[in-house]
Parts: C-alpha cells; sequence; structure tokens
C-alpha cells in the first residue's frame, strides 16, 4: 500500500531552509495591502499558497483540502478537532468551513510552541481567532485531558495529520475514552506518502479481526510497520512513546475509504464508525 518512494508531490526544487515558517510570517505580514487581507481567510490562504511556490510547507494543500471540506459540509460538526496545526493552513481552511457550516469551535493540537505561535498570528490574521483554538502539547495528552474533563464529548470530525506512528494509538485513545461513537468521521492525511500501512489496517480491520489482536492486551509502543524511516523520526524522534497504553475499543465497526484527487500520489484515508458490535 504505502509508496515510500514516491516523491512528495510539493518536493521539486523548493526551499527546505530551517526557519521558513516564521519567514512565511514576515511575508504574510509584510504585504501591503494587509488591511484587506485581515479577516479573509481566503486571502490568508492565498498567500500560503504563494509562498510555497519557493518554500517547501507540509500542510494539507488544496485538493485534498477540498476532500475534507466537504466532509464538513456533511457532518456540519460543532466541534472539529485537528492533529497537528504546524502553520494553521487546515485550522484556516477547515475552521472557516466549519464556521459557515453552523460550527462552534475548531480545536488544533500541536506539539510544537513556535509552529503554534505562527499559526495564531495567521489565524488572528484570518479573523478566526474566537472560533479556533490551538492547545500545544502532545496530542495524546491533550485528547485525554479534553475528554476525560467532559470538554469534548465525542469525536464528531477528527482531522488527523500528524505523527504518523501516534494515528492508530490517538484514535485508540479515543475510542477507549468513549469519545467515538457511530457518526464519528476520522480523515486521516498521508496515507500513501509518506504511508500509513498500521493505521490503514487498523481502521479496515473487522471487529473480528481487532478482537483477535486485543486479546494479547494492551499495546505498549508504537507500530512503526512498513512506515518510512523518515516519518518514524519526524518531530518526536524514534526514541518517544505514546503516553499511555492502548486497547481501544475493537468492538468499533467502521467503514474506510481511500479518497485520492486525481493525479496526485497522496490521498486521505476516510473512516465512518457506523456501529458498535455487542
Ligand atoms: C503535517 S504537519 C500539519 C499540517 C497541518 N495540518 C496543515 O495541513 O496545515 C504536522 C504537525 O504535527 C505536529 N505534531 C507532530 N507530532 C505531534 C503530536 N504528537 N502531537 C501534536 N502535534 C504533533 C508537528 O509539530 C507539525 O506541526
Amino acid at each position: 500500500m504505502a509508496t515510500n518512494q514516491q516523491p512528495h508531490p510539493n518536493s521539486g526544487e523548493l526551499s527546505r531552509e530551517p526557519g521558513r515558517e516564521l519567514k512565511l510570517l514576515h511575508f504574510i505580514y509584510g504585504q501591503p495591502n494587509l488591511d484587506e487581507i485581515r479577516g479573509h481567510p481566503q486571502k490568508v490562504i492565498d498567500l500560503i499558497h504563494e509562498f510555497e511556490k519557493e518554500y517547501r510547507l507540509i500542510n494539507v494543500g488544496p485538493e485534498k483540502g477540498k476532500i475534507v471540506t466537504k466532509l464538513i459540509e456533511e457532518v456540519k460538526p460543532k466541534t472539529m478537532i485537528e492533529l497537528g496545526c504546524y502553520v494553521g493552513y487546515s485550522a484556516i481552511l477547515f475552521g472557516d468551513a466549519v464556521r459557515r457550516n453552523g460550527g462552534e469551535r475548531y480545536l488544533s493540537l500541536e506539539l510544537n510552541p513556535e509552529f503554534a505561535a505562527i499559526a495564531n498570528m495567521l489565524i488572528e490574521l484570518a479573523g478566526l481567532r474566537d472560533f479556533v483554538r490551538i492547545i500545544v502539547g502532545r496530542s495524546d495528552v491533550s485528547l485525554h485531558k479534553l475528554i476525560t474533563s467532559g470538554d469534548v464529548k465525542k469525536v464528531e470530525l477528527l482531522f488527523i495529520d500528524h505523527y504518523k506512528p501516534a494515528y492508530t494509538t490517538d484514535v485508540k485513545l479515543c475510542e477507549q475514552l468513549g469519545a467515538i461513537v457511530p457518526g464519528s468521521v476520522l480523515a486521516a492525511d498521508n496515507v500513501i506518502y509518506p504511508g500509513n500501512p498500521p493505521y490503514l489496517e487498523f481502521v479496515r480491520s473487522t471487529v473480528k479481526q481487532k478482537r483477535e489482536k486485543a486479546k494479547v492486551g494492551p499495546s505498549k509502543g508504537y507500530d512503526t510497520t512498513g512506515m518510512a524511516e523518515s516519518a518514524v523520526q519526524s518531530f518526536v524522534g524514534k526514541d518517544d512513546v505514546p503516553t499511555f497504553d492502548f486497547v481501544g475499543n475493537p468492538n468499533m465497526v467502521y467503514q474506510s475509504e481511500l479518497c485520492q484527487p486525481e493525479g496526485l500520489g497522496d490521498a486521505i484515508e476516510v473512516t465512518r464508525c457506523v456501529g458498535v458490535e455487542d
């Protein structure tokens, strides 16, 4: 399934110089017509696209973004959660869509406080400051706190776009805390490039297969089988371990499909929870 040898769709000759995310902030806030941009999410997105003609950023991009925007129109979440904010591209694009579709808030979980600070400035410029909340920290710790405090009662729509090995463990955490319910929808990015075979196997498994696997007891580490080494090493490093032990809830019934924009070397896996087996 994974096609790790493929070049990243944006890789070309683009600059990967360290600190380019801060450069993006200067580029956008240095625009002479800043007042015309203020309060217009699409104009901020357009400027990020402009910057990406020269620099490589790791956001979801417009093609895969459309898939998630359509899901927002269908699900109409009151609260949408994303794992991985980076410089705020998806938070602005999807936060704006959630707001237009009657939602109440967009929670973005981000590990790196520098990225969160940059994203906050762009979210503010886009006019989404009162709608998008960035929570800085590890996604598992933040999810645990949000759910156990009662702040988030269920997952309506979850956009998963952070540390690749944590896709499965974070969804299992939501399962075992009872936050995944029939009607919950998961949208996971980068499932072809760089690829996430353990996640695809997990969301495409039957209850019977998951119960069989769960017999060994809670899993303690990340399953990185078939993942690109670069994906395993990025953001947290290969020695990182999940904060919690995971059993998940193997009784959750999922319907899962790959949504791949034409001509793109990557796709979003869209997974719907359609029931719970006794
Ligand atoms: C691919 S980028 C997110 C792109 C963003 N969703 C967009 O489309 O604009 C991945 C982000 O996840 C963050 N991240 C990695 N591991 C994380 C974790 N365990 N918890 C929270 N954020 C994490 C990284 O710091 C990085 O900013």
